[in-house]
């Protein structure tokens, strides 16, 4: 598997996790966090309301039993004056405590004295009958008669469906303040659950709710006043409030704040997704362009290497430091791979005795030479040059002074040559090869003669056929550069052409040259 392929796969697997992940953490850690929150916030709105329900609910029986338990109020009932009614019990008292409607009864329960708030004018005949309503048991908001006849004390509340509207009722036996005494009649405060008092406790509890008639076939919802958890999310609850005494009620509703779950809507789902695949396209293309390109690259140049025998340098300043190092340390390599073989290269041309040259040198420089006489006509010379009575030399001086000479001889050469375009080399044993290119024949045989006559000034002794010194034989060649047919001869051609000069120059005494043009 590719590099890149293998990225690929990793980064698809990467933005498959994510996209889990995310939907994950969403669904099982974020939404059932929601949901406990807004569940929490629904219960206490709840709370809330039954707090100040139950406040409104209390405050009116408290305020019910603090004014049956009265002497005043005992005395007014035995003597009804407007004067008690006039200082003790004035409208403005009852409006600021949202009491509706008052009821002072004596113990026959027959009414006294009432107080009706404006709103209840047109009810006033049917509630005043309600409240005295005492032929219906279950109607008992009045003590009975033989409570009264045993003189018990009682206190009772509850709500009543009256009108479509619901009012809350509290009645308390008037006696003396001392707790004692004698049951006189007994007192009913009426506080109606109306649109003000539901804005009044809205503003309280700052919770939304409204009351309603309830419908027949919702009766099995669950009591407001049961204190039962809710349960589930919704936008709105409703609860019973029952009548005391039958079987109608008014459904409370209360309608919450925070109602829905956050529902992920499609365009944000692929906003997060594009996002995504975005964020994995990006890694993948800064993956490819920081790591995976330099590899390829690498690799190429390797391959590229063993192709054609060069090993081209990495680019180097890689953001990735392990990456620059590998660039860094391939470069190194390659300068001792060079130099390496830049050296293996010199020692497969240079022959190890002397130092210059040898025959693979010269056949590749002949080459070189043989192609431009072949395709542009130009001429050049080869020399060949034999040591003279080296096998003498070797009996008497031995085979490492001879080996002397020989350097020797390739240093007076190369010395000789080196002002022109030439190359000397080693042929083999004591035999020497100039290619020079240049074929004006006066010029190569004043060369020769140079080269000739240095060597025998060097002065290596070898005393024989009346010479002191060592000598050469030289047989040169000189190609003219418009020969006709020169395509027909190689080098070979040219060197047996030089050897038998050098065979003439051997014949005719040594330490001689001899020149010849190549002829066909
Ligand atoms: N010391 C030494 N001798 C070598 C080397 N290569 C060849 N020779 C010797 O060179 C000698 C060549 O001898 P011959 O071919 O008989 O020729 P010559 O004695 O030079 O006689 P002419 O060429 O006819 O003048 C042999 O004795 C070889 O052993 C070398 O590398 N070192």
């Amino acid at each position: 598997m590719t590099l890149k392929r293998f990225s690929l796969l990793l980064l698809s697997s990467l933005l498959l996790a994510i996209t889990m992940l995310l939907v994950s953490i969403y669904y099982f850690f974020y939404l059932p966090g929601i949901k406990t929150e807004i569940l929490d916030q629904q219960q206490q709105e709840y709370n809330l309301l039954y707090s100040a329900l139950s406040l409104s609910k209390n405050s009116l029986t408290t305020l019910c039993y603090d004014y049956a338990v009265w002497d005043e109020l005992v005395e007014y009932i035995g003597n009804p004056t407007d004067d008690f009614v006039q200082r003790s019990m004035p409208d403005n008292a009852f409006k600021a405590a949202n009491i509706d409607a008052v009821f002072v009864s004596d113990i026959n329960n027959e009414l006294v004295w009432d107080y009706q708030d404006d709103s209840l004018t047109s009810s006033r005949l049917s509630l005043v009958d309600l409240i005295h309503q005492q032929n219906i048991p279950s109607f008992a908001i009045l003590p009975t008669t033989a409570e009264i006849a045993s003189q018990t004390v009682s206190s009772r509340s509850g709500y009543i469906v009256f009108g479509g509207a619901l009012i809350y009722f509290s009645n308390t036996t008037i006696l003396p303040s001392t707790g004692h005494g004698e049951i006189v009649g007994s007192l009913t405060m009426v506080r109606l659950v109306d649109k003000a008092l539901i804005k009044g406790i809205s503003q309280f509890s700052l919770v939304n709710f409204s009351i309603a008639d309830v419908q027949t076939s919702t009766k099995s919802m669950q009591e407001f006043f049961s204190l039962k958890p809710i349960e589930n999310i919704a936008p709105s609850h409703s609860w019973l409030i029952r009548n005391t005494f039958d079987n109608q009620a008014i459904q409370v509703t209360l309608h919450h704040k925070k109602v829905s779950l956050p529902q992920l809507n499609w365009v944000s789902a692929i906003t997060i997704l594009l996002s995504i695949v975005l964020i994995v396209s990006l890694s993948l293309i800064a993956l490819s362009r920081l790591l995976i390109e330099p590899l390829i690259r690498f690799n190429k140049s390797i391959n590229d290497s063993s192709d054609n025998n060069f090993m081209s340098k990495m680019a180097s300043n890689h953001f990735i430091d392990e990456v620059e190092n590998v660039s860094y340390s391939f470069n190194q390599l390659l300068l001792k791979f060079n130099a390496q073989q830049n050296y293996l290269e010199t020692l497969a041309v240079q022959d190890s005795l002397t130092g210059i040259t040898n025959r693979r040198g010269l056949e590749s420089f002949s080459k070189r030479i043989i192609s431009r006489w072949h395709l542009e006509n130009i001429g050049f010379s080869v020399m060949m040059i034999d040591v003279d009575n080296f096998k003498y030399f070797n009996d008497q001086q031995g085979h490492l002074n001879g080996d002397d000479a020989l350097v020797a001889v390739a240093t007076c050469l190369v010395k000789v040559m080196a002002p022109y375009d030439a190359l000397a080399s080693r042929y083999g044993g004591e035999e020497f090869c100039i290619i020079w290119a240049d074929n004006h024949y006066q010029n190569i045989l004043k060369v020769a003669e140079e080269i000739r006559e240095s060597i025998e000034q060097l002065q290596i002794p070898n005393k024989i056929d009346g010479r002191n010194w060592v000598t050469v034989s030289i047989g040169v060649v000189v190609v003219d550069d418009k020969l006709a047919g020169v395509q027909k001869y190689n080098f070979n051609d040219v060197l047996q052409h030089a050897d038998e000069q050098l065979y003439l120059a051997k014949q005719t005494g040594r330490n001689t040259v001899i020149v010849a043009r190549f002829s066909n």
